[in-house]
């Protein structure tokens, strides 16, 4: 008989993640008691479907049952992998009721109902831990709650989503379709099982809101966020970024400004020589600026079967050994401020405007009136030659508050000059 105490685990989902977690637990199986002090066995995996064949899994513990786990009292940690708001959250809530400890990937769940699962775990002294939930592979959760922790953080921001990543670097440099690249994520198990999620800029504005509400110590939801995706984003704009001296990123950036915070995710044009311009594929970066640590980032592989697998088997870990010490609970939730949101109209940013309009003279004051009376100055501009009449006017803003943009946009939308406002794209700017 083994020396090490046995860890009974049940995982919630069997599919990219849960099938990856699976299998680096089955692979790291030796090392387990030398590395946790115990012995850590998956006992049953619930699925929604027990007909779909499973590579890796054996048969036998797969099950359909919650119940059947729930109230199995040896098992000690439920890994929720299957995504979703419910029944994700009802049962991260009855396991932890039941003095389960939890670990999840679900950046969903966490940026709607995360204090509600956190109070949860507090309550019963339970560990609550999400590392994969934020840039897959990354580690960034852990960093900012407890290697960060004596800095003052003023600005969390990078790429947060694999999926536009690796559809925005083959738009750039291999001159795919939006569609094609799409389906490769899918194909490659980086995109959400509806992903809408990932293009529409959801997943990354739900992510921003965790690393907000972590670094800033003040609880941001995903309806804080203020969202923007990549789907209007064409070939000419990634095109015309590369000739300003741009690259086109979907980036999230969240703010605290004396105690105001701002939180956005949106198609950005960041400067070629910019690190995050060179962070391609399905890699995530996450930029950090706090008071004594000054500029951190971190690297690596967003999405996918083992990158995210590394982050849930290594919270797992890190469970098994608070079990071991009897020490579960012991990071719990951060948010002890009440900080306010900046409505999203004043924030101050920079633009890079597309505008297709007739071919005559006179266009270019026009538009620079219109700009110019609602507040918003010219850095630079370029006309593109006109084909049948109508041409392309590009222009790059200076800073200006953003709800000075949108009005002089709508009296754009309203001037027959102006066949069409083609692109409205903010320029990242350090603060
Ligand atoms: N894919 C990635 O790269 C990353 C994903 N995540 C997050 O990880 C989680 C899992 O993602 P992923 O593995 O891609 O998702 P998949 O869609 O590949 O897998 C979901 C799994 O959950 C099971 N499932 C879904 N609903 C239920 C239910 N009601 N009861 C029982 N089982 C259910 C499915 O069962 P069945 O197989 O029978 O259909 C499937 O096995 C999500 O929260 C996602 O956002 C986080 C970081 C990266
Ligand atoms: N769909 C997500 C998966 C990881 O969180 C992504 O593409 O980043």
């Amino acid at each position: 008989m083994s020396k090490y105490k046995e860890i009974k685990v049940a995982l919630l989902g069997a599919g990219t993640v849960g099938g990856g977690v699976y299998k680096l637990v089955e692979r790291r199986t030796a090392e387990m008691p030398d590395k946790v002090g115990a012995e850590l066995k998956i006992t049953k995996v619930l699925v929604k479907n027990l007909q779909k064949k499973r590579e890796g899994i054996p048969s036998e513990v797969l099950t359909d049952d919650w119940e059947g786990i729930i109230h199995d009292p040896e098992i000690s940690i439920v890994i929720e992998l299957m995504g979703g708001v419910e029944p994700a959250r009802t049962y991260i809530l009855q396991a932890l009721e039941a003095g389960k400890n939890v670990v999840t990937a679900n950046k969903d769940l966490l940026a709607e109902h995360g204090q509600e699962l956190m109070e949860a775990a507090e309550r019963n002294h339970r560990d609550l831990c999400f590392e994969a939930a934020v840039g897959g592979g990354i580690p960034i959760i852990r960093p900012l709650k407890e290697c960060l922790a004596g800095n003052e953080i003023t600005e969390v921001m990078g790429i947060v989503n694999g999926t536009t990543n690796y559809i925005l670097t083959k738009m750039t440099q291999e001159g795919w379709d939006f569609d094609d690249a799409l389906k490769e994520a899918q194909r490659l198990g980086f995109a959400e099982a509806d992903p809408t999620a990932d293009v529409e800029g959801l997943d990354a504005g739900r992510k921003m809101a965790i690393l907000a509400s972590i670094a800033f110590h003040s609880r941001v939801t995903f309806k804080d966020v203020d969202v923007k995706g990549i789907t209007k984003i064409t070939a000419k704009d990634i095109q015309y970024a590369k000739e300003f001296g741009y690259t086109l990123k979907l980036l999230g950036v969240a703010r605290n400004e004396e105690g105001k915070m701002e939180v956005g995710v949106s198609p950005m044009m960041i400067p070629s020589t910019h690190p995050l311009a060179n962070v391609n594929d399905s890699f995530n970066a996450v930029f950090v600026h706090g008071d004594a640590v000054d500029d951190a980032m971190f690297q690596g592989r967003g999405a996918g079967e083992f990158p995210t697998a590394s982050a849930v088997v290594g919270d797992l870990i890190s469970v098994a050994r608070d079990m071991q010490y009897d020490c579960c609970g012991r990071i719990g939730c951060s948010c002890y401020k009440n900080l306010s949101m900046k409505p999203a109209g004043e924030a101050r940013h920079k633009y890079f405007l597309r505008l297709i309009v007739e071919d005559r003279t006179g266009i270019l004051a026009g538009v620079a009136g219109v700009l110019g009376n609602n507040g918003v100055s010219i850095n630079q501009v370029i006309q593109k030659p006109a084909v049948n009449g109508v041409a392309e006017l590009v222009v790059i803003t200076d800073k200006v508050e953003t709800r000075h943009l949108n009005d002089a946009m709508m009296i754009f939308g309203e001037m027959s000059m102006i066949r069409e406002v083609a692109s409205v794209i903010r320029v990242y700017t350090q603060k």
